[in-house]
């Protein structure tokens, strides 16, 4: 079976350990890859993947450049077909499932920022004002009425934050959120990420800044050489690897020369 399928929400793992569960209430699974695989052509980038995004968690998946997050991204928003295996929804059925950022968000030019917003927000019957302040969470308040070829790149990105939470879907997919924003922003975006999971909201996010994954979420999947190579809590994994941070957990997890590139499966 392959694709999107809707399906009934799953009871928690009772073989979650510790660390992965949090202590006043038991995740459930909204979104699911079941052994997933995916090739461009011939050159398979995913192998056998299995990862579950939970309810009211921000789940961060890292990994060296090359190696598949935004293809696993892009897979589980239901905007590239698995060549096998599944991804799975459990959520409810509303409007609008999944809410995703791109690694490089773009909008039609000619139109403002509040404009383009409300474009989309109409669509899941937000208002004017409800788009607004999707743009204050974001810190974008301020840029409402400019030309969204007139953002600037870590402002075009907040802007697709903002877009990617509208109609609150129960799962919201960053790809790199903090790719271009100042230290502050970075973090407030982090932040943003929390709070939408506080809300319930299933958040996955890719990064490369290992200390605010440390600090900020509640999931780390580390994705190397095709699979998921260890996944949980920072600091269980940390615990698991006997080592101090997760920085010290994504050396020891990823294997191979830290230095070189993935490219098509290949190192060069
Ligand atoms: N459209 C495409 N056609 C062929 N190969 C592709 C295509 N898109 C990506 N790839 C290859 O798939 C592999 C995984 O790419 P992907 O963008 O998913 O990696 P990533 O982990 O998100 O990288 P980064 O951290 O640099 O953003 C890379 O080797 C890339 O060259």
């Amino acid at each position: 079976m392959t694709g999107n399928t809707p399906d009934t929400p799953r009871p928690p793992d009772p073989n979650a350990s510790d660390g992965e569960r949090r202590p006043d209430r038991a995740r459930r699974s909204i979104l699911e890859a079941e052994s997933l695989s995916f090739a461009y052509g011939d050159v398979e980038i995913l192998s056998d993947v299995s990862l579950s995004v939970d309810a009211a968690t921000v789940t961060a998946l890292i990994g060296p450049n090359g190696t598949g997050k935004t293809t696993l991204l892009r897979t589980l928003a239901g905007l590239e077909e698995p060549t096998d295996g599944a991804v799975h929804y459990h959520g409810p059925n509303v409007p609008r499932e999944i809410g995703y950022l791109p690694q490089q968000p773009a909008f039609r030019p000619g139109f403002t920022v509040a404009e383009t917003l409300s474009f989309y927000g109409s669509l899941v019957g937000e208002s004017r004002a409800d788009v607004l302040a999707r743009l204050d969470r974001v810190g974008l308040g301020d840029a409402a009425d400019k030309q969204v070829e007139a953002l600037s790149g870590g402002m075009t990105r907040l802007a697709g934050i903002a877009q990617a939470t509208i109609g609150d879907p129960p799962v919201v997919v960053l790809d790199e959120p903090g790719s271009g924003l100042d230290p502050g922003m970075s973090r407030r975006i982090y932040d943003v990420a929390r709070e939408i999971a506080a809300d319930g909201t299933a958040v996955l996010v890719t990064s490369h800044d290992m200390e605010l994954v440390e600090r900020s979420v509640d999931v780390v999947a580390v994705l190397a050489d095709g699979g998921v190579t260890a996944s949980g809590h920072p600091t269980t994994l940390a615990d698991r690897f006997d080592v101090d941070s997760l920085l010290d957990v994504y050396e020891a997890a990823v294997s191979g020369d830290s230095s070189r590139v993935r490219v098509r499966g290949e190192t060069a």
